[in-house]
């Protein structure tokens, strides 16, 4: 019904709104659920987001139950008064003795409020829903029909929260795996809480790595959220690789201007130079190089301690976490306050100082992984060891690539590595100049002016992103991709915004999250932050919403179409509608003064 403007339910015994139920109506601006028996628990929840986005929508409701919500007005009712429960494992699937040509059932028992969404899976492939030899049955159990050798391998299955599952009312985390699958290397006598599912397991590699890989989920249903809302007749998937296209650009236009220049160092990033055009002949794969030892840059930064702070700044119970502890942790992003603690402790805590003689901290080189493993690995060694696996070429002949001066001796790398005994432990270690592994040396370098890597991993890095921009055909400033007007908006992103929109609490912060507030004007509020507006993504269609704004219907309106024709009818109707509702208020008024008039009169 899509040209829906009020709808009247009053009245009437409803308990619940079934989820979705005013999808397709996106002129619906007028809604009465009052006089029902509205039960505001998690169910709700749906409707509850659903009045945060369309805050203009008037709705009168009042709550039935449950007993803390008598009486409360459905728009006064927040996430966390819903009491919803985030979804738990109780028993996975269980190795099963099948007999070929009979069913099979693998159980599963899992909890939630609501209860939340089993995908299962064989061999790593969702198991579709019309398919006639698998059921999921009511309980989320499966039952495989007429069993073959193909179901000898165990099926497994992940979690995936519908749209609602929050913990204490926070926003929704990133669905999880079934108890049996992918080792996420977690500590089970922690915590049973499965694995984070996001596009590779490493998401779980420390929990503020999650934390973000979270930030970005929200995002992206947040803009197809809001996408739907303005392009009511868009599709699933259109809405999903839409809003998939902006998150893109998001992070595109993130790591190359705000984060990069403070990597490379501003007199270095200018060498990467303006954006011109897509290179079709330019080879954008990452080099062997770029990941065995290049952007590995990032594993001397990197503070011992996760830091995690409240809405007041201050230390959440729980108390920071030494690194060792966050090494796959997924449950503490659940248990221990989701993730704004962390994300406060990212931008306000600076990055470890990196120094000559501290490179990595200890907890990487002495207690990496230490939970999952007997003995605790060392990152250090790692990517030494993982150049020599690779054959990537020593830190000599990288230094030739760059064209670095030539060096025969320790003494000739004084220039980069300036400390005397490092050199000397270089000449102990590794006899030869150029034995030395191309990761140590880079690291070893002193960082150039105002950047965080030496001038080899800076001339490697800066090769790598600039091929990485100019060979994508779908690079976000390429003119074939978004309308100017789209670009604009794009580039008023900023990681700080995304943080407070994604955030479960986020208000104030760093307006440029890679320094910390106190080498910039100290923190703002979110509301100060310029964000993107999704108006400008409007499909013809729903040109009639927003002709108010003469920047955005000019952009849109193409007179020739009957789809303009369809939007000049909309507008007519918007303005008999605002009519009408003009007729009823001085039929109100005249009212209230013949009242008044009466009163008088008797006095
Ligand atoms: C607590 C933080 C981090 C931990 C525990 C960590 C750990 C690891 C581990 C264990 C590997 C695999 C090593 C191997 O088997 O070869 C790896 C790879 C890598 N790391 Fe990190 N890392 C962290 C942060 C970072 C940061 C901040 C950056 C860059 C800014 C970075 C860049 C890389 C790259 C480029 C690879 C290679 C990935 C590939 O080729 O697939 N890491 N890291």
């Amino acid at each position: 019904m899509p040209r829906l403007e009020r709808l009247y339910l009053h009245n009437n015994r409803l308990e619940r709104i079934p989820p979705d139920s005013f999808t397709g109506m996106p002129k619906l601006h007028k809604l009465r659920l009052d006089s029902n028996a509205l039960i505001c628990d998690c169910n709700m929840l749906w409707l509850v987001r659903m009045l945060t986005v369309h805050s203009d929508m008037t709705v009168a409701a009042t709550c039935y139950g449950p007993a803390n919500a008598i009486g409360t007005p459905l728009s006064a009712i927040k996430e966390q008064d819903l009491n919803c429960k985030y979804p738990e494992i109780m028993q996975g699937p269980e190795d099963l003795l099948i007999e070929f040509g009979k069913d099979a059932v693998f159980s599963c028992t899992v909890t939630g409020d609501p209860e939340p969404e089993i995908v299962w899976f064989r061999d790593s492939v969702a198991i579709p829903l019309d398919s006639t030899r698998y059921e999921v049955m009511n309980n989320g159990s499966l039952m495989v029909h007429n069993a073959d050798e193909t179901d000898v391998v165990r099926p497994d299955f992940i979690i995936v929260p519908r749209d609602t599952a929050v913990a204490e009312g926070r926003k929704p985390l990133l669905p999880t795996t079934g108890i049996n699958a992918m080792d996420c290397r977690r500590n089970l006598d922690e915590s049973t809480r499965a694995c984070f599912v996001a596009g590779d397991i490493r998401a779980n590699e420390q929990i503020g790595l999650a934390a973000m890989h979270t930030i970005w989920m929200r995002e992206h249903n947040r803009l197809a959220l809001q996408l739907k809302s303005l392009n009511s007749f868009w599709d699933g998937e259109k809405v999903y690789q839409e809003a998939r296209k902006i998150v893109g650009a998001q992070i595109q236009m993130i790591t190359y201007y705000h984060w990069l220049p403070l990597i490379l160092g501003r007199e270095h990033f200018k060498k990467l130079g303006e954006y011109k055009e897509y290179d079709s002949y330019l080879n954008p794969s990452v080099s062997n190089v770029f990941a065995t030892a290049a952007l590995r840059f990032g594993h001397s930064m990197i503070n011992p301690v996760l830091h995690r702070y409240d809405e007041n700044f201050d230390p959440i119970p729980q108390g920071h976490l030494l690194l060792r502890h966050a090494f796959f942790s997924p449950w503490r992003l659940v248990d221990e306050g989701g993730v704004d603690p962390l994300l406060r402790g990212m931008f306000t805590t600076p990055a470890k100082l990196k120094t000559s003689t501290q490179n990595l901290n200890s907890e990487l080189t002495e207690k990496l992984f230490y939970t999952a493993h007997a003995v605790a690995l060392d990152l250090a060694a790692i990517n030494i060891q993982r150049g020599r696996d690779h054959a990537i070429p020593g830190y000599t002949k990288w230094r030739e690539v760059c064209n670095m001066s030539e060096v025969n001796d320790f003494d000739d790398l004084s220039n980069e590595i300036s400390d005397q005994t490092v050199r000397d432990k270089l000449k102990h270690l590794y006899g030869s100049v150029h034995n030395i592994d191309v990761w140590v040396g880079g690291i070893l370098e002193d960082q150039v002016d105002g950047g965080k890597v030496g001038p080899l991993f800076s001339c490697l890095l800066l090769e790598q992103f600039k091929r990485l921009r100019d060979g994508d055909r779908l690079w976000f400033e390429n003119p074939t991709v978004f309308k100017p007007e789209q670009l604009a908006q794009i580039k008023k992103t900023s990681l700080a915004r995304i943080l407070c929109d994604n955030g479960d609490n986020i208000d104030t912060i760093g307006e440029n999250v890679f320094l910390i507030p106190e080498v910039q004007d100290g923190m703002v509020s979110c509301d100060d932050l310029s964000s993107i507006d999704i108006r400008f993504w409007a499909d013809c269609e729903s040109c009639g919403d927003y002709t108010q704004d003469s920047t955005l219907s000019r952009t849109r309106r193409d007179t020739t179409s009957t789809k303009y024709h369809d939007s000049q009818n909309y507008r007519l109707n918007d303005l008999e509608t605002a009519n009408e509702d003009l007729q009823e208020m001085v039929r109100n008024l005249q009212k209230r003064l013949e009242l008044l008039e009466e009163t008088c009169n008797r006095q």
